[in-house]
């Protein structure tokens, strides 16, 4: 049997993310970046374009192959145990991944089915999770009908579908409007509370972050800040999480060098 690794203090980590390196050729895109989510918890994955919050993504889902480091889901190894880390993963990527000429209800039945959930259960679970994302009146609507800020929405319950126990969110409200990225950004924080789910929301927008989050704050590949928003904020000697930030993402210093953001 695997041996599941716990996050010293007892529990078992939802994400656990360790000495993980990563290059595309001589690009270093990840450089020893360590870092653990807990289960039930809002984390939020900070950094400008070009910081890696993709390629983490791409390694956690496992579409590259780890080659330095490890990482681990609910204490199965993404390389080791594949099957076991990814049943209980959900992810919904930056670029749009709807088949716009099906309907909402045939997007979710044939991710249900690459599941092998069953027609009966996959229609009462589609029925639920559209409920919650509040999308149940265009279950046979097409894709292609829908706001850019539904169509997220559908991408959501997609990635519940299988009863994730993790969920990752890779710039999920880029080009939404307010109220869509505030709808988006609530229901998923109801999820941490109602379901359990520990989530990882990589984002460059410091606005969504809450005073309760804990943040992960990556800087051209390196880790450069972790912990909750309080110590994060407290360690830069920052009077909140924005001017923090600021600092730690290198903003700070090419505004005083004059360099275009
Ligand atoms: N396929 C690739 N080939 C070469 N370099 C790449 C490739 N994908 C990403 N990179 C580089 O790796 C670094 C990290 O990119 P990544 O896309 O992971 O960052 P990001 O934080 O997700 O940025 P964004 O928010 O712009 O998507 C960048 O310097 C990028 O140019």
């Amino acid at each position: 049997m695997q041996h599941v690794k716990t996050n010293g203090h007892g529990s078992v980590a939802a994400l656990d993310v360790a000495a993980l390196s990563y290059s595309y050729g001589s690009k270093r895109a990840l450089s020893d970046v360590s870092f653990f989510i807990a289960p039930a918890s809002f984390t939020v994955l900070l950094g400008l374009n070009g910081a890696g919050k993709t390629t983490l993504f791409s390694l956690i889902s496992h579409l590259y192959n780890t080659r330095n480091g490890a990482i681990r889901i609910f204490g199965h190894d993404i390389d080791r145990a594949s099957g076991e880390a990814l049943r209980r993963l959900g992810i919904v990527f930056q670029a749009r991944t709807l088949d716009l000429d099906l309907s909402v209800y045939q997007n979710l039945s044939y991710h249900a089915s690459l599941h092998g959930i069953g027609t009966r259960d996959a229609r009462q679970r589609i029925d639920a999770l559209l409920a919650s994302v509040e999308l149940s009146d265009r279950l046979h609507d097409k894709a292609r009908s829908l706001s850019g800020g539904q169509m997220r929405r559908v991408e959501i319950a997609r990635a519940l579908l299988h009863r994730p126990s993790l969920l990752l969110l890779d710039e999920a409200t880029v080009g939404l409007d307010i109220q869509s990225r505030a709808s988006i950004l609530a229901t998923i924080r109801r999820l941490v509370v109602t379901e359990g789910i520990g989530v990882l929301w990589a984002t460059h927008l410091i606005d969504e972050v809450d005073d309760n989050d804990h943040v992960v704050v990556l800087r051209e590949g390196n880790l450069v800040a972790k912990g909750s928003v309080a110590d994060v904020v407290k360690s830069t000697g920052k009077q909140t999480i924005r001017e923090a930030f600021s600092q730690l993402s290198g903003l700070d210093a090419r505004k005083a060098t004059g360099a275009q953001t």
